[in-house]
């Protein structure tokens, strides 16, 4: 992956890599001048998160690649909000499709096994991350379109949904939604926020009342996509879709684009550790852990 970007970091992580790379994509680094050393982030080749650029045509496509199922892991989190800040300061870059390289499945949502049977210490990092994850996201100044070449449940569907624009492969087992009350959990209200401003309010309280999964078309019906198109046109239609935005003048464009989103960004970024707590307390609940095992042991069932 030809990606070089600099990032100045404090030199007493050097003795811990992973955690450093991390500080670094998350924000938690030393001002310029601030006795750190520029390391080159080549150095560490990414692997839950392919990136390919195209400087010629100013964009790139970035895949995530954690098999069988794209969970969002914490690695793979991590490696994600890295890959996008790299793009962010790449000036060749002015466009990104985001989609999977695995198999029928763009992503099944936050990683089960990172919120089961561990510690509130684990919980609270693994949060942070999912916040990370999504206001990075959300408000970035690139042009983001999803390509949605499989399943998107849950946490897949909310990063289909900080895109500026979704294709969605027509294929009807592929099905994309917040269906987090099916495992008897709650959509953070920023989930819902962002659900909302996509598709209405009398919408979003169906959709996730009833922890709705849409198949293709009824996803273009609500307004969850924006388009439908054979699977092996999904990643040509979304680098089509994001010339026809990249004509659009940038600083006019990522202007409007924070006018409509700040708001709803600001509304989590004023209570991050409320959160956070707010998270740790209910999903340690003996309850919440009870139901995300059942629901993990049907997932595995499902294959005997
Ligand atoms: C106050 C705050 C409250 C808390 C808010 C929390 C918000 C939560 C958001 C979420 O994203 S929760 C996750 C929701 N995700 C799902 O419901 C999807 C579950 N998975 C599926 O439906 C299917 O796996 C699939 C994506 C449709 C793919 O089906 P397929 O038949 O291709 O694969 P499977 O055999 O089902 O799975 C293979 C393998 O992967 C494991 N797995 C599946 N999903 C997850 C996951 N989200 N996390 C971790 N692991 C997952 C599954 O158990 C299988 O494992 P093995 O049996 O191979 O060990």
């Amino acid at each position: 992956m030809a990606l070089t970007a600099v990032i100045r970091v404090p030199s007493r992580a050097l003795l811990r890599p992973w955690a450093r790379l991390r500080d670094a994509a998350l924000g938690w680094i030393e001002p310029a001048g601030g006795g750190g050393v520029e390391v080159s982030a080549q150095r560490f080749a990414s692997q839950k998160v392919l990136v390919e650029p195209d400087p010629a045509a100013g964009v790139a496509v970035m895949k995530f690649k954690n098999p069988p199922v794209n969970s969002l892991s914490l690695e793979l989190l991590t490696e994600l909000v890295i890959s996008l800040e790299k793009l962010e300061n790449d000036k060749t870059v002015r466009g990104v499709v985001l989609t999977s390289d695995c198999p029928g499945i763009f992503s099944a949502g936050l990683d089960l096994t990172e919120m089961c049977g561990r510690n509130p210490a684990h919980y609270a990092e693994y949060w942070k991350a999912v916040q990370e994850m999504w206001l990075r996201l959300y408000l970035s100044n690139l042009v983001l379109v999803a390509a949605i070449n499989g399943a998107s449940p849950a946490g897949g569907c909310l990063i289909a949904l900080t895109c500026d624009y979704r294709v969605m492969a027509d294929n009807p087992k592929y099905c994309i939604g917040l269906n987090e009350t099916l495992l008897g959990i709650v959509a953070p209200f920023w989930f819902k926020d962002n659900l909302v401003n996509t598709i209405g309010h009398r919408a979003s309280e169906r959709a996730l009342q009833l922890g709705l999964l849409f198949p293709p078309t009824e996803a273009l019906q609500v307004g969850m996509v924006d388009k439908v198109v054979p699977k092996d046109q999904v990643q040509s239609t979304a680098l089509s879709v994001l010339a026809q935005w990249m004509a659009i003048p940038d600083h006019a464009r990522q202007l409007t684009k924070n006018m409509m989103r700040k708001p709803t960004a600001d509304r989590l970024l004023k209570q991050r550790d409320a959160d956070i707590q707010n998270f740790v307390s209910f999903i340690s609940r003996d309850s919440i852990q009870k139901s995300l095992q059942m629901y993990l042991e049907k997932l595995k069932q499902k294959k005997g």
